[in-house]
Order: C-alpha cells, then structure tokens, then sequence
C-alpha cells in the first residue's frame, strides 16, 4: 500500500522533504527560483519532468556560442541533463496564450560526475534567480570592476590583479564566457579555488 502526502504552501517557501521525482505544471514567472531550489535540494532527486514557456526551456539546453547561452544555461548544465520532452503549442490552451511551452526533463549528473563537481565549490549560483530575461549578461567588462569613486581602493586593486592573475594563468583574459563550454568553467573555477578565491 503506498502512502501520499500532500503539502500545501508556496513551493519556493515550503521545505521539500526527500522526493525522487517532480512533475510539475508551474506558473512561469517562478520558472528561475523552482529551478535552482529544485537543482541545490538535498538528498538529489533523480529527475524532474516541468513544463517551462519555450524561450526559458530553449535556454536550458543551450550550447556554447548561441545567443542564448547564459549563466542559467550553465548553472543548470553544471548540474543536470537537460533534453526537451515534447512542444506544447499555444493553442493546446483555450484562450490561447501569448507564449509557446515546452516540457523538459532534468535528470541530474550529481550520480556521475559528483566527483569532479565537488572538488570545486559549483554550487548553483542564486543571485539572479528573478527574471531570467537578466541572465543574458554574462560578459564582465574591465571597467566594471572599478570602484565607483574612481577606483583607487586598494583592495579593490588587490582584488582585481588577483582576478586578472588568475584569467591569465589559464589563459582566459581574451576569452568570451558566453564561448566557454562547462569543462573550461570548471576548470576556471578550479582556478579560482586554488587562487584562495572561492564563490557560492
Ligand atoms: C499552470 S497552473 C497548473 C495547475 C494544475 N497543476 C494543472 O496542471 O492543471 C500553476 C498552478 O500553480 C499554482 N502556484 C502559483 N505559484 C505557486 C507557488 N509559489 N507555489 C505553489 N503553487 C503555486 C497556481 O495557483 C496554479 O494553480
């Protein structure tokens, strides 16, 4: 005889106990949060079968290169497969909706490749979790890492030559984050980690 729970609450409030499998219909402006809250759960579950609307699911399976390879793109692939399970066309609904909708699976990599994630601190990363339509910015001008006053703060400058050092050591300073496949992530990341720089 199997036992059901049910839980009622906002899902990106409530504790999720041990789950093997989502299914999940959401609404999809808590597409980002359900994501990276689903992704950082722990025990792991093995897979999650979610309907997402079209652009968001696109930017999930992204690959190096494409317009939409972004940060969620590879916090997401850091930690999971991700493949299109079918398209769900707007006028599967009635009144049809403004967006197309594709369901997706994420089955997680943890089993696999838990080991070479753990040896650097790839944790999904939560700060820009809000609108994923924010996540296209990846790339990181020089200019940016200045401090407001003129950037003369000394640690600052400290920061930033450690920074530089370390893009230089794996010769990363020409290279475009949005071009970088998850190997040269990791292996950035490493970098950084060895550099006493760690991120979470
Ligand atoms: C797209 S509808 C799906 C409804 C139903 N599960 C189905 O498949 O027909 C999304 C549902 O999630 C609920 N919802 C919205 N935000 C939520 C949240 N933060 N936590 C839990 N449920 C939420 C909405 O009230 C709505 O019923």
């Amino acid at each position: 005889m199997s036992e059901i729970s049910v839980i009622q609450g906002d899902v990106l409030k409530t504790e999720l106990p041990y789950f093997d499998i989502c299914v999940a219909n959401i609404p999809y402006q808590i597409s980002s949060p359900l994501t990276f809250k689903l992704l950082n759960h722990q025990p792991a579950f093995r897979c999650a079968i979610i309907m997402f609307q079209r652009e968001f699911a696109m930017r999930l399976v992204a690959q190096p290169g494409d317009k939409l390879y972004c940060r969620l793109t590879v916090n997401t692939q850091l930690h999971a497969r991700i493949s299109h399970l079918l398209k769900v066309g707007r006028n599967n609904f009635r009144p049809p909706p403004k967006v197309d909708s594709f369901v997706a699976v994420q089955a997680l990599k943890l089993s696999q490749e838990g080991d070479s994630l753990n040896e650097t601190n790839a944790k999904v990363d939560f700060s820009d979790f809000g609108d994923f339509d924010d996540d296209q910015g990846m790339e990181v001008d020089d200019d940016e890492m200045d401090v407001e006053d003129g950037g003369a703060d000394e640690v600052q400058n400290e920061f930033k030559e450690k920074v530089l050092g370390v893009l230089k050591e794996g010769d990363f300073e020409e290279k475009r984050s949005s071009k970088l496949t998850l190997e040269k992530f990791l292996d950035l990341l490493s970098l950084f980690n060895k550099a006493g720089l760690h991120f979470s």
